[in-house]
């Protein structure tokens, strides 16, 4: 990570923290993750050479940014999924800035909306950092688009665990994937798709 574009986060990511602590409302917050799981995402992405990269919750782009620092070392992009626009129109200042624009695209859509309009396959890599209820109805679509090896990353698997039982069964009882949950930030499950 180069040390403008790190200083750049290390920012970004005070700045959110101070945000969040005077709403009361959780929609309101911009719930970055916490820095060791972004840390964890550029890892991941560079360890699997994850040139197709789908993340679903941009929120102001904190690890939106990661995730694109990660895709230029790899030569690869990146999809965002983001429903609140101003939160799009956000993180595209925020990317401009960090100097990871170009290997990102923002989207402004419905997480389950654009989930249903992906190819078969078509990702390497999708981190999942959205609204956890609905996790279970986007699983079959997640396995869909996901190629066999990727990795879907769930972020608050162990904050949030009551939110993630539904989620969770479903990937236990699964026979397409081989998972493990990792107590870095907030608790990181990682899903492998069998071949
Ligand atoms: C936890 S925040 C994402 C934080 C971000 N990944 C980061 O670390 O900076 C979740 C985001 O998902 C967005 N969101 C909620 N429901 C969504 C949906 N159905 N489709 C797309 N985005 C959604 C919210 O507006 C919010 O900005």
């Amino acid at each position: 990570m180069d040390a403008t574009r790190q200083t750049f986060l290390d920012e970004l990511y005070a700045h959110g923290r101070a945000h969040d602590e005077q709403r009361e409302d959780r929609l309101q917050r911009l719930r970055n993750v916490e820095p060791e799981t972004a840390e964890l995402l550029g890892v991941l992405v560079r360890a699997m050479s994850a040139t197709r990269v789908l993340e679903v919750g941009t929120s102001n782009g904190y690890s939106t940014i990661w995730l694109g620092d990660a895709a230029e070392a790899v030569g690869g992009s990146v999809i965002s999924l983001e429903i609140e626009a101003d939160r799009t129109a956000q993180a595209a200042s925020n990317l401009t800035e960090a100097g990871v624009k170009e290997f990102v695209d923002l989207r402004t859509q419905d997480a389950a909306e654009a989930l249903a309009s992906f190819a078969d396959a078509a990702f390497d890599l999708i981190f999942l950092d959205a609204e956890r209820p609905l996790y279970a109805g986007y699983w079959p679509d997640l396995i869909r688009i996901l190629r066999p090896n990727g990795l879907l990353v769930v972020d608050n698997t162990l904050s949030h665990a009551k939110d993630l039982v539904e989620f969770s069964e479903l990937v236990y009882a699964s026979e397409q994937v081989t998972s493990t949950l990792l107590t870095v930030g907030a608790g990181v499950l990682l899903i492998v798709k069998s071949t």
